[in-house]
Order: C-alpha cells, then structure tokens, then sequence
C-alpha cells in the first residue's frame, strides 16, 4: 500500500492547535508513528510474539489505543490459541473507521471487534493480554491509576500487560540527552527542525510522559506482580508487566 508522508507541521502554523488524532493526521499515521517513535515496527513485531505466547483458549487480547490496529495484525499472526478474540478500542473516530476498512479488506475473517470508545469506560474481563502501546501517555496523570487497577482485575492469572511509552528523566542532563537524541532520529528521518519544533508545541500537555520508576511504581501499586522494561530506544521504552 502507498503511504502518504506526513507533512502536517512542515510550513509556519500562525498558531499551533493542540495535537488531535483528527482525520487529518489519520492520513499519515503508519508514517508518522513510524518516523516518530524509535523502535516502533520492533515493538509491533514483539508484541505479535508475546501474543503468541500469552494469548489462551477462550480468552480476550485487548488492544487498547489501536489507531489503525497495527499491534492487533502483528497479534493476529502469531495467535493460535483456540477461540481467542481480539477486542481492539480507540475513541477517535476518523481512525477507528480507517482501521475498518483495513480489516474488511485484509482480514475479513479475523475475530476481532472494533470498538469506537474510551478506554477509561470499557469493561475488561478474561483477558489474557493487554496491549497499551504509546496509549496510555495520552490519558490525564491522575487517572492512570485507576485505569491500570482495571486492567490488572481484568488479567487472567498469569496475564501480560504490553506498556510501551515515551519515558522522562529525573536526571536533567539525562533528559536533555535523551530528547536531543530523539530530535536528532525523527531529522535523520526526514523532519525539518520546523517540523520537530512544531509537533512539540502541539503535544505540549497532551502527550505526558513520565519516569520509568513512575511507571513501574504505578503498576506494582496497581496489584501487579512486576513490571520491567524489555526495549528502550533514546526515551521510548515498552515494559512487560505480569500478573
Ligand atoms: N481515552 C482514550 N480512549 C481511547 N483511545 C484513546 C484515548 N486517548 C488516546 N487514544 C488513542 O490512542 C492512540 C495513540 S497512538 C497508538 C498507536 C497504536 N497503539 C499502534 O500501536 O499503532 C500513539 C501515538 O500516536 O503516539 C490514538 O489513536 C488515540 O486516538
Ligand atoms: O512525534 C513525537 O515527537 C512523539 O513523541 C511521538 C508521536 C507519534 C505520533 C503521534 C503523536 C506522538
């Protein structure tokens, strides 16, 4: 399939609207996540084989945040678990319709439900994975908690939640460094500096990362049983968590 390239901050913006996963930036999504997010097509294969790996007869994957559902194809290769299903929930609109239309045409016969929602809202139950991939750095701080008790009740014993996000450092040189480095990935992928400078504003209190302590704090607190990273590329990491 011929993508579309992501040009979206490329000319002067006389003023930068807060980033929204609009139809707009539908059309360029599987460019811009793939230029954006070090490491992002590795996690999407690993993600696949840890399905295989987790995934139970009779059981739910969730993937929560799917955007054009790259982690549920990646999960759809390697599951082979007998009747497990794949619930997958994103709450904009222009890109769970998009996501439709791939799935009609590429996997007609999967067993997968698309839901239009908001994760916060939706009933976890059977599950024997959860896949947040670069989805939970979009949901308020204080209600991260909250959300991830849910999804720890919802795990089977012996459950797998996939937690892949775009980190912060308590260290400010570390920080520095680390956000420099991403900067200079996303120039060595074709971004203008105006580029960069401009998809930072727009995610300004929209994308917050956190710590990787934060995070593993967050999912202990949460009843988890450990929480580890397993990939880290300059600050974007995936953590498996187990039940
Ligand atoms: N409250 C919410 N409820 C539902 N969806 C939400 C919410 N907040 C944000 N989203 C959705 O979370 C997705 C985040 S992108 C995930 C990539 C994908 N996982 C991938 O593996 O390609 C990551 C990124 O663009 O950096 C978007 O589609 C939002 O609409
Ligand atoms: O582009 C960035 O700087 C990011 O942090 C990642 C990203 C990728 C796609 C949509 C929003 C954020």
């Amino acid at each position: 399939m011929t993508q579309t390239k992501d040009s979206i901050y490329a000319s002067p913006l006389a003023d930068i609207e807060a980033f929204k996963f609009d139809a707009k930036v539908v059309d360029v999504f599987p460019d811009m996540i793939q230029r954006s997010v070090p490491g992002y097509q590795a996690i999407i294969a690993a993600i696949g084989l840890l399905a295989g790996r987790f995934a139970r007869p009779d059981s739910v994957c969730y993937d929560l945040g799917c955007s054009l559902g790259a982690a549920t194809f990646s999960m759809l290769q390697h599951i082979d678990a007998p009747n497990c299903r794949i619930v997958a929930v994103d709450n904009s609109a222009a890109m769970v319709s998009r996501f439709h239309e791939r799935l009609q045409k590429d996997a007609p016969n999967a067993n997968v439900q698309i839901r239009c929602e908001d994760i916060r809202d939706i009933t976890i139950e059977n599950a024997s994975v959860v896949v947040l991939n670069f989805t939970l750095q979009f949901i308020p701080v204080e209600d991260r908690l909250a959300f991830l008790r849910k999804i720890q009740q919802g795990l089977l014993p012996g459950g797998l939640l996939i937690l892949s996000e775009k980190l912060c450092f308590d260290d400010p040189r570390q920080q520095d460094l680390q956000t420099d480095m991403h900067h200079a990935f996303k120039r060595a992928q074709g971004y203008s500096d105006l580029e960069i400078s401009q998809k930072r504003s727009a995610l300004e209190n929209v994308l917050i990362p956190e710590t990787f302590a934060a995070h593993q704090g967050r999912l202990l607190e949460a009843g988890f049983n450990s929480a580890e990273v397993w990939f880290q590329y300059f600050n974007f990491a995936s953590i498996l968590a187990l039940k």
